[in-house]
């Protein structure tokens, strides 16, 4: 089965077929604006919670400098996922696994049982709250993979729970509402790989998408772009920043905002010369939590956008679609 791992093969002579998106669907690389990039706070400055405003209605994502996560690990963890990714092939082959379901599994591309056309990326996904419970599930190789992981998953976690209090601020409510409707919050993670690719004009490494859950703290690889985001019908490079983490708005944070702030579109493109890594830690409502507008942002101009319902239904629902289907969202509709 892992031999359908990407990252078992150094070099990949020409893109097979089932990596090839038809012509209308391919990402047109020469279009893309890579002198914008998306809007940087620095998170000491005295006016975070304005910043985070603009940021959040105008491009749903943005990234943070002088985020309280140490530049040693935010280091130590990148090269720990590099090194996982250079594993020998059986090493791997003991994580790997297709089904969403499970709460530790290497895969590759997307979603393999339901997807037409594969995406140029292997990944790593963790589940890691609470981490006594989880680490120990994790993979023992490299070494030092438990420790790192998992003292960044803390430290990322406190971040987190920061930019939700300034994103509630940021909409006019109590500061601690949206933590507390999110209730006893998942985190995951995955570690996305995307080696070398010979045609990367014809693919994706990570095809146009949201994020389904409430809140992404995202760490880019600092030697390569790779991440685009949707801002006016263009696509965007984001250009990664020294120590800089990128942050958005997932599905969750769109529908509890009564679509104020957007959960906006954005892919990975890869390339030809250098392979590229990034590690997205995901927010979760927890499963029973109900995800419903509150009542302050319902006015006569702006009804619900959205039915209640719980996260778990919201959850199930992603995972049983392809992301080229329509967005989850819509499906929520009230
Ligand atoms: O690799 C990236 O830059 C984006 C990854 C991403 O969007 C995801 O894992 O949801
Ligand atoms: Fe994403």
């Amino acid at each position: 089965m892992a031999a359908a791992l990407l990252s078992n093969v150094t070099d990949h002579a020409s893109l097979p077929s089932s990596y090839v998106r038809p012509e209308s669907q391919r990402p047109c690389l020469e279009e893309v604006i890579t002198n914008a990039n998306i809007p940087t706070i620095d998170l000491t400055s005295f006016d975070v919670v304005a910043q985070v405003a603009q940021a959040c209605s105008s491009y749903g994502f943005f990234q943070v400098v002088n985020h309280g996560v140490e530049v040693e690990l935010i280091q130590e963890m990148m090269e720990v996922a590099l090194e996982f990714f250079r594993l020998p092939a059986e090493e791997k082959a003991k994580h790997y696994s297709d089904d969403p379901a499970k709460k530790m599994r290497l895969s590759t591309s997307f979603n393999i049982k339901k997807e037409t056309v594969r995406n140029w990326r292997d990944y790593l996904r963790l589940h890691c709250y609470p981490l006594d419970e989880f680490v120990p599930t994790w993979p023992s190789n490299p070494p030092t993979f438990k420790e790192v992981v998992s003292t960044y998953c803390s430290e990322v976690r406190q971040l987190g729970m920061r930019l939700l209090r300034a994103i509630s601020l940021s909409l006019e409510l109590e500061e601690d509402y949206l933590v507390k409707v999110l209730g006893e919050q998942e985190q995951h993670m995955a570690i996305n790989h995307y080696p070398k690719c010979p045609e990367p004009e014809l693919t994706y490494g990570l095809q146009a998408h949201t994020d389904p859950n409430a809140l992404t703290i995202l760490l880019p690889d600092p030697t390569v772009a790779g991440l685009q985001v949707l801002k006016d019908g263009q696509w965007i490079a984001v250009n990664p920043q020294p120590n800089a983490l990128v942050i958005n708005i997932g599905d969750q944070l769109q529908a509890l905002s009564n679509g104020r702030y957007k959960s906006v579109q954005h892919r990975a493109v890869v390339n030809k010369d250098k392979g590229r890594t990034s590690v997205a830690s995901f927010l979760c409502p927890c499963n029973n939590a109900i995800i419903s507008p509150p009542e302050k942002l319902i006015t006569d101009g702006s009804p619900a956008m959205y039915r209640s319902y719980t996260y778990d239904e919201y959850y199930k629902k992603f995972w049983s679609k392809n992301l080229d289907d329509v967005h989850c969202l819509e499906l929520f509709k009230s």
